[in-house]
């Protein structure tokens, strides 16, 4: 986490000394009195925005000074000069405004806010020193620009406020306008930061401490913008009745904490005239999804250090990046709401039925520019001439998808048919208005089209004339003076002139006047073509100034449509991930899910990402019924968690209203989907890994509802293997008591498998592999990807070792192993020691069966949990050393052991631990 105060990024001082290059330097501060006029004006700046690096334009440098300027130099490797004057010698570095972005985004991944400093007056017009402005503070979330936004993907800036039960969060897409807010308890609003990833969160003063898991700038905000009268003022800014629009008095201080933030970033212009509308929204009207689902079904991140493929990834067939973003959200926050799962799956379905249609709108979707951005520069006023003929090549596009959509019979096509608002006048504005290849400055003309304003076309005409005088001058003069290697010309110093070779000098007429004298010649003007001279450049200078004028009243004009814009794009995002999922549908062979079902029922399903990497994927079944609990083992790389992210993926994508990967599915309405992967997995900085696996855990029990499918796969791994394997039963047996969730648990501890049995509601699957034994070679193993009833045998890992590359040496010894622990099996007591997932299987099955347990057929959970409790099952685990007794010595590790912090332990105490209880063990025999 990088904390915006500074208490991370003093990693980056140059010095490492307490001096921050934000706020005003120090030495400037000493020497306020004396300092040369552009430099007071650098450090009231600097004044005005303690918090961020400031940057000042000077000519075509955006400057720095002291601190900032070291740090400038060292992050954005540019040199460090100085600049001196009679006030002393500052360190200075500066950026070419022209190139910044790079340079900007640097600063920006350096953890730093940038105040931008522009000369906000024309350095020719001004008397003295130019005036200069912050008009835009840079932060990570409120870039808008577009080479600092890396994708399509949205950048949210987050606010938090409030804490107990009543805390909300809100956020803003400060590229597109998008503002919505929710509230809930504090913890509800830790997991919805989490999921959703805000680039930058404030943090009111009456919030709790944040720490997000990933990568984000911290702000502890002023709690001024955040108090109840001050957020209502700046909703009402944006929103006729703030309280209606946001009854809940939480929700509307982050909503106005946020947006005064996003106001003071965007260079105090007011307000932000792209946030049109507020939403607020219930996670709980969506498929809920927490950040550790999302990372660990890998739908927008892959956790393949090498990054392989994800969910988003394999059903992006996108032709916009509305629909991009669009597709994300979707995925991001499945529906829980049955009829608009359906409505999307019906469109799809005419789609996919549609080839045409659905080719035709694609074609069109792809010259589809990302229109909510590009609204949202136009009401800032950033947007260029180029950008507004993007516009138009974008509205262009809804005609052609309207006809496209002319016979369509779904709901969900013909109210987007009907909806999709042409905004014909729009587009003859701009058709109109700007010229079809207009350059990318909007101050240098070239921009407004002949015909459209009168005065701009006479001061045109004025210029034209002019220039069309001058240019058949040449020809005149070279008549009237008899020279006929007479030159006109032009030059940015000396303008127009007459050329006059030195052999000719002596025919100049007596109305020339010098201008210039070069080694062969001299050059003249006449009054008449000062005259003209003058007539053209200013007609020039002032055409220019009128066309940014014209420009500017055009897109006043056009950010007035701001809401029907926003519509329009609302619209044509919808119909592009549509348009995907039937395109996807098609290509990969997926198939309707029938919605509404009372259990999860897959045939042939397959995993969407995993399904691309392999060259025979096998297809599996799943026919869960709600709140049974599946006991699924295997062995190593026999394709469980492929098959339990399968399941959960389908799901996802079906409330998301695609299409899924499957021969057929019935599926119900999940409301939440938890993941809970292995220990080995999920590498977490930090906390233990142990610790994390059952944080993680805890938030599952308490949480999951009978609507909810929980994937768990390997729990218990991080501990030992009669820890584990007490945690996993116990866990087990308390989401088929208590929670009722659909459950899919992947485990080696095979001794899980005498749950599936003996739970009413529990089953077992497991995955087969086929082993081939020949005479004088090692048996080989081949992996079948395929689940059946049942449990599973053995594990194999000795043969997935060997299939690994593991040496022969260590394979063979590793079989010894095996083979003397089964022929020691029933006499031995060493298996809660055992240290690895391929031989923990066997030796898990010797210890329960040592302990009597399975052996004996008796009910589990009766014998040792008579509470069914964690800590019961815990409690209930004694050694036995084959006499049936328990010795005094090993009782007293036993306590000790119950007695451990286990999240509190490193590896290497851990081990040093267990050597020390094992000596005791070996002694005390
Ligand atoms: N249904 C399938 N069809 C084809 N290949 C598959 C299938 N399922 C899995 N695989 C392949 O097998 C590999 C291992 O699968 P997976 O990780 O699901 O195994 P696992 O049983 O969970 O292993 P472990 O217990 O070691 O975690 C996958 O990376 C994939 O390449």
């Amino acid at each position: 986490m990088n904390h915006a105060d500074g208490t991370e990024t003093d990693e980056c001082a140059s010095d490492g000394d307490a001096l921050r290059p934000e706020g005003p330097p120090e030495q400037m501060l000493a020497a306020r009195e004396e300092l040369t006029p552009m430099l007071s004006q650098y450090l009231e700046l600097c004044e005005a925005h303690p918090d961020a690096l400031v940057v000042f334009q000077v000519g075509d440098f955006y400057e720095a000074f002291c601190e900032a300027a070291e740090e400038m130099a060292r992050v954005c490797e540019v040199t460090l000069t100085k600049r001196e004057d009679s006030t002393g010698t500052y360190p200075m570095a500066g950026i070419p405004i022209d190139n910044a972005a790079s340079y900007l985004e640097a600063l920006l991944e350096s953890g730093y806010r940038v105040a931008v400093a522009d000369q906000v007056e024309d350095a020719s017009e001004a008397s003295g020193l130019v005036d200069r402005a912050v008009t835009q503070v840079i932060t990570p979330g409120t870039v808008v620009d577009d080479e600092l936004l890396t994708d399509a993907t949205a950048t949210y800036l987050g606010a938090v406020a409030g804490s107990g039960e009543e805390a909300a969060l809100a956020t803003v897409d400060v590229s597109t306008g998008e503002c919505q807010v929710t509230s809930g308890s504090d913890h509800q609003i830790r997991e919805e930061v989490d999921r959703l990833a805000p680039a930058e969160l404030l943090v009111a003063p009456d919030a709790p401490d944040f720490d997000p898991e990933y990568e984000v700038m911290v702000t502890d905000a002023d709690g001024s913008d955040f108090a109840l009268d001050a957020a209502r003022e700046t909703l009402s800014r944006y929103v006729s009745a703030p309280d209606a629009v946001v009854p809940n008095g939480v929700e509307l201080r982050a909503v106005g904490g946020l947006l005064a933030y996003a106001e003071y970033t965007q260079g105090d212009d007011g307000p932000l005239s792209y946030v049109s509308r507020v939403r607020r929204y219930d996670p709980d009207r969506s498929l809920r999804l927490d950040a550790t689902a999302i990372r660990s079904l890998e739908l927008f991140d892959s956790r393949s250090p090498s990054g392989g493929h994800t969910l988003v990834d394999v059903v992006d067939e996108t032709a916009c990046a509305l629909g991009r973003r669009r597709l994300t959200a979707w995925l991001r926050r499945p529906s829980v709401d049955e009829g608009e799962i359906r409505r999307r799956h019906d469109a799809v379905g005419e789609l996919l039925d549609r080839p045409l249609a659905r080719e035709t709108l694609r074609d069109h979707l792809s010259t589809v520019y990302d229109l909510e951005r590009l609204v949202s520069r136009v009401s800032r006023e950033r947007a260029n001439a180029r950008d507004l003929r993007a516009l138009k090549t974008t509205l262009d596009a809804v005609p052609e998808v309207k006809a496209a959509l002319s016979d369509v019979e779904t709901e969900t096509l013909c109210d987007l048919r009907d909806s999709l608002d042409e905004l014909a006048d729009v587009r003859e504005l701009v058709d109109d208005a700007i010229r079809p290849d207009p350059p990318q400055e909007i101050t240098e003309g070239d921009v407004i089209r002949e015909g459209f304003d009168a005065e701009l076309d006479d001061v045109r005409a004025t210029e034209r004339e002019g220039r069309e005088w001058v240019a058949e001058l040449e020809e005149r003069e070279r008549d009237r003076t008899g020279i006929d290697s007479l030159d006109v010309g032009y030059n940015q110093v000396h303008g127009y002139y007459i050329e006059v070779t030195n052999p000719n000098l002596d025919r100049v007429p007596d109305d020339y006047t010098r201008r210039q004298t070069l080694k062969n010649s001299e050059r003249f003007y006449t009054p008449e073509l000062k005259r003209r001279e003058d007539e053209i450049l200013s007609a020039a200078e002032r055409a220019d100034a009128l066309e940014y004028e014209v420009f500017t009243r055009v897109r006043a004009s056009v950010a007035e449509e701001v809401e029907r814009l926003q519509s329009v794009a609302e619209s044509l995002a919808t119909l592009d991930v549509l348009t995907a999922f039937a395109a996807v549908a098609a290509g990969h062979d997926y198939v309707r899910p029938e919605m509404g079902a009372d259990a999860v029922r897959i045939e042939a399903g397959r995993h969407p990402v995993v399904e691309r990497t392999q060259d025979e994927f096998v297809p599996n079944p799943a026919d869960f019924s709600a709140g049974h609990v599946a006991v699924v083992t295997g062995p190593n790389m026999s394709g469980k968690s492929t098959y339990m992210r399968q399941v959960a993926l389908v799901c996802i994508l079906a409330q998301a209203g695609s299409f899924v990967p499957a021969r057929e599915a019935h599926l119900p309405i999940l409301d939440r989907i938890f993941t809970r992967v292995g220990a080995s997995d999920d590498i977490a900085g930090g906390q233990s890994t142990f610790m994390r696996e059952m944080a993680e855990l805890t938030d599952i029990l308490h949480d999951a509802t009978e609507d909810s499918l929980v994937l768990l796969d390997e729990v218990g791994r991080g501990t030992s293997t009669t820890d584990g394997l007490a945690i996993a039963r116990a866990t087990t047996e308390f989401v088929h008591d208590e929670v009722g969730a659909t459950t899919l648990f992947a485990t080696h501890y095979h001794d899980l498998t005498a749950l599936g049995e003996s739970l009413p509601n529990a089953f077992n699957l497991h995955f087969t592999v086929e082993k081939t034994e020949r005479e004088g070679e090692e048996p080989e193993v081949t992996f079948l990807h395929r689940v059946a009833d049942g449990a599973s045998s053995s594990s194999y890992g000795v043969e997935v070792a060997q299939l690994a590359g593991v040496p022969d040496a260590v394979v063979d010894r590793a079989r010894e192993f095996i083979g003397e622990s089964e022929s020691d099996s029933g006499t031995t007591s060493d298996a809660a020691t055992t240290p690895t997932d391929g031989e923990s299987d066997t030796h898990a099955e010797n210890q329960l069966r040592t302990n009597g347990r399975t052996d004996d057929g008796a009910e589990p959970r009766d014998d040792d949990s008579p509470d069914g409790t964690l800590a019961a099952y815990v409690d209930g685990i004694e050694p036995d050393d084959g006499r049936g007794e328990t010795t005094a010595t090993e009782r007293e590790i036993l306590d000790e052991i119950r007695s451990l912090d286990v999240a509190g332990t490193t590896p290497l105490e851990a081990l040093n631990t267990l050597d020390r209880l094992r000596q005791r063990l070996d002694d005390g025999d």
